[in-house]
């Protein structure tokens, strides 16, 4: 396969309501698409960061010009291109997970539609739908909180992920717990904003059987989840800690984390994702997949990636319309708190091309 032609299209979609979590507080999502033609098939994928470095150190300008002056041209140089081959062709740039998944990701979809597989197929699934969670921002007051969590519920979601952070934690927890019951898999994600000075009060939260509390502390900071976690009863899972295999491979040998949220944007494509999933069942290590508000694209992939064997926890992938009024692909539905896995080609979603024009800012050849 060769690259004959990619190109960035700036998109901009408006959130059907504001998604407030620690560490952002959005009412669009601001991101690219990366359309891939090669000799064979085209391939789409979509940046999962944003315009700011601030839930990650990447941000879209500066992947722009990690993709067109460095990536690129080790990966269009390529006689044969294949996503395994993006990983070592991309080993001299440091860092740049997200960079390195748009563009691998993009070459995968083009690669197994050449072949008429679906990523499903090719990741190895072994469930053709999933059970999905929701991820519940940060409110105003706790009213609105339980008025949300229940019309989720109405929806059908298996279970509630409440962001929470200093000064919102133990009460709204406390409340959905009363208000739902003993029996509603309700967890929690702290996008890294406590410190270890807050021990007391995150074992607190031990009273409301949670599935498990989300990323805690520092995303550096291993030794800090491990002596965490030997003070918690709730387990701890690990997302923005876990950019690698390896990562993982760490973070389960210091104990640090019992369970592992696994987003391919964070560790540099699906690939790398299936290795972080390995590494995890070789050790007992439930995951599942997490979400980055995601259009169809990225939704349709993540679905596969959620069916392989060891996603045993229901991901953070929501119905479109939980984000997005129109979506850029044919939307995903809800069926009893599950989601059907595509089973076309490739991400086995298209892009819609009036959906599309209504939400792009831009669109610039980077390799041609
Ligand atoms: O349902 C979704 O796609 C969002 C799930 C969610 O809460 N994602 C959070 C997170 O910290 O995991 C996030 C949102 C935006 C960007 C990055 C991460």
């Amino acid at each position: 396969m060769r690259i004959e032609l990619v190109e960035l299209v700036d998109v901009r979609l408006p959130l059907v309501r504001p998604f407030r979590t620690s560490v952002s507080g959005d009412t669009e999502r601001r991101t690219f698409l990366l359309r891939v033609v090669t000799d064979r098939a085209e391939g789409w994928a979509e940046y999962g960061g944003d315009p700011e470095p601030s839930y990650c150190a990447e941000f879209a300008a500066g992947t722009e010009r990690v993709l067109a002056d460095h990536l690129l041209p080790r990966i269009t140089g390529l006689d044969r291109v294949s996503a395994a081959r993006v990983g070592p062709a991309a080993a001299g740039v440091k860092g740049n997970h997200l960079a390195k998944a748009v563009l691998e990701t993009a070459i995968l979809d083009a690669e197994l539609r050449a072949h008429g597989m679906s990523f499903a197929t090719g990741l190895g699934a072994v469930r053709d739908r999933v059970p999905v969670g929701v991820s519940v921002g940060i409110t105003d007051t706790v009213g609105e909180l339980l008025e949300t969590v229940a019309a989720h519920l109405d929806e059908g979601y298996v279970r509630i992920k409440l962001k929470i952070e200093p000064g919102w934690d133990l009460e709204p927890v406390r409340a959905v717990r009363e208000e739902f019951g003993p029996d509603l898999p309700l967890q929690v994600d702290a996008n890294t904003a406590y410190s270890l000075t807050d021990a007391e009060r995150l074992r607190r939260l031990d009273d409301f059987g949670l599935v498990q509390i989300e990323q805690p502390l520092a995303e550096d900071d291993l030794r800090g989840h491990a002596e965490l976690a030997a003070m918690l009863g709730t387990p701890i899972c690990l997302d923005e800690s876990i950019r690698s295999a390896r990562d993982a491979a760490t973070a389960i040998a210091l104990r640090a984390c019992r369970i592992v949220n696994v987003k391919p944007a964070r560790v540099g494509g699906y690939l790398e994702a299936r290795r972080i999933h390995d590494v995890c069942a070789a050790h007992g290590i439930p995951v599942w997949c997490g979400g980055m508000l995601e259009t169809g694209i990225g939704r349709a992939q993540n679905l596969a990636l959620a069916a392989l064997p060891g996603f045993v926890l229901p991901g953070d992938i929501s119905a479109s319309g939980r984000y997005y009024a129109e979506d850029i692909t044919a939307a995903f539905e809800l069926e009893d708190g599950h989601l059907s896995v595509p089973d076309g080609p490739g991400s086995g979603v298209n892009v819609l091309p009036d959906a599309l024009a209504r939400c792009t800012v831009a669109r610039r050849v980077l390799y041609a």
